[in-house]
């Protein structure tokens, strides 16, 4: 099995990224450090994440060092819900970069399909506890997107957390089309419908808390169980010599799905990424997808609201 997979943009992705949410700035550079060293050559970071600089420290080091080459890391990173007008999306864009201290960007996203009040304010809340929505749209923060290709800052661009009407839409206007869309997406919430249909529309599927994010404990759905202990992803990791979470990861990109599993340990980063020496067999494979509970680690209950919610829709 490759390591890398083939976006519509041309470009190839890593299969394994590393995943940065909670990551602390000033830990993020002995991070990298850690998972290149691992072998890791792809890194999910947003500007939500607060993360960035010490992420593009990280990077700066291994190429200054003369280790790795910058077209050999695969950078993604996104445009946060503040900033969906097109001037706003513009700026987010230059500032994803600034903070990275990069020249381009492999893959931007937009986070979520919608648009929160724009201001310094991440998750503007009315006293209701509701988000406020705010202008502009992901059409427009689109259109800033599909410059930036233009204009040589970023290589691909896509989406996350968007349902398959709201990327139907997407298609009818845009002029380049998502190469990925990011999604939750782990053997309790499988996405077997949204993955189909991407793929029919040449979109490639990353999965985000591939393990089922289990270190989180404020925002989590607080119903779901550790993935990580399931009996089923035990027995099979045991025959093949693995460990529940290479099992899981497995499964994913076998189904042609790009994980991007976050540690800080370089024992369990070297473990997410070793995953190229065993192969699920079919009867394995079913055993994995029989255990769907079609459970979301992440609700976001708080913008249940907005219009653009994504979880309106099955799918
Ligand atoms: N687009 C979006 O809206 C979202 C994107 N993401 C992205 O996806 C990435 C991954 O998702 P995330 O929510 O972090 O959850 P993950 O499913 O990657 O789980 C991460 C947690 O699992 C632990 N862990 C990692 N490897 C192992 C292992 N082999 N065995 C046991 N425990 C392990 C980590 O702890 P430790 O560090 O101690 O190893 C950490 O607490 C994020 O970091 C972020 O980059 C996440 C959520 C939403
Ligand atoms: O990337 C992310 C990390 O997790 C957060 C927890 O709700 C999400 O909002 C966000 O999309």
């Amino acid at each position: 099995m490759d390591y890398t997979i083939k976006l519509n943009s041309g470009y190839e992705m890593p299969l394994v990224g590393m995943g940065s949410w909670l990551g602390k700035d000033e830990e993020m550079e002995k991070i990298m450090s850690d998972a290149f060293d691992a072998g890791y050559r792809h890194i999910d970071t947003a500007f939500l994440y607060g993360n960035q600089k010490g992420i593009g420290k990280g990077i700066l080091k291994v190429i200054t060092d003369g280790k790795i080459l910058r077209d050999d890391i695969f950078v993604t990173t996104k445009i946060w819900n503040t900033s969906h007008t097109y001037a706003r999306a513009k700026e987010a864009i230059y500032e994803n970069l600034r903070q990275l201290g990069l020249d381009y960007i492999d893959l931007m996203l937009i986070h979520w399909p919608m648009a929160f009040k724009e201001g310094d304010d991440i998750f503007p809340l009315d006293s209701n506890g509701k988000v406020i929505e705010g202008e502009g749209h992901f059409f427009e923060a689109w259109k800033a997107l599909e410059d930036s290709i233009e204009e040589g800052h970023v290589r691909s661009i896509g989406v996350s957390n968007f349902n398959h009407k709201q990327i139907e839409r997407l298609l009818e206007k845009a002029k380049i089309r998502p190469a990925v869309n990011q999604v939750e997406m782990h053997p309790y919430y499988q996405q077997k419908k949204l993955r189909d249909y991407c793929k029919e529309k040449g979109i490639i599927v990353t999965a985000f808390s591939p393990l089922g994010s289990p270190g989180d404990t404020n925002f989590r759905n607080k119903q779901m169980p550790n993935i990580l202990t399931d009996p089923v992803l035990a027995e099979i990791a045991k025959k093949h010599g693995k460990s529940p979470a290479q099992v899981a990861l497995r499964w994913a990109v076998q189904n042609g799905v790009i994980v991007i599993p976050k540690s800080a340990n370089p024992v369990r980063m070297k473990e997410n990424i070793s995953i190229f020496d065993f192969k699920l067999d079919n009867d394995e494979m079913k055993k994995v997808e029989g255990l769907d509970r079609n459970m979301r680690c992440f609700n976001l209950e708080m913008c249940d609201n907005h219009k653009e919610f994504p979880f309106k829709e099955e799918y």
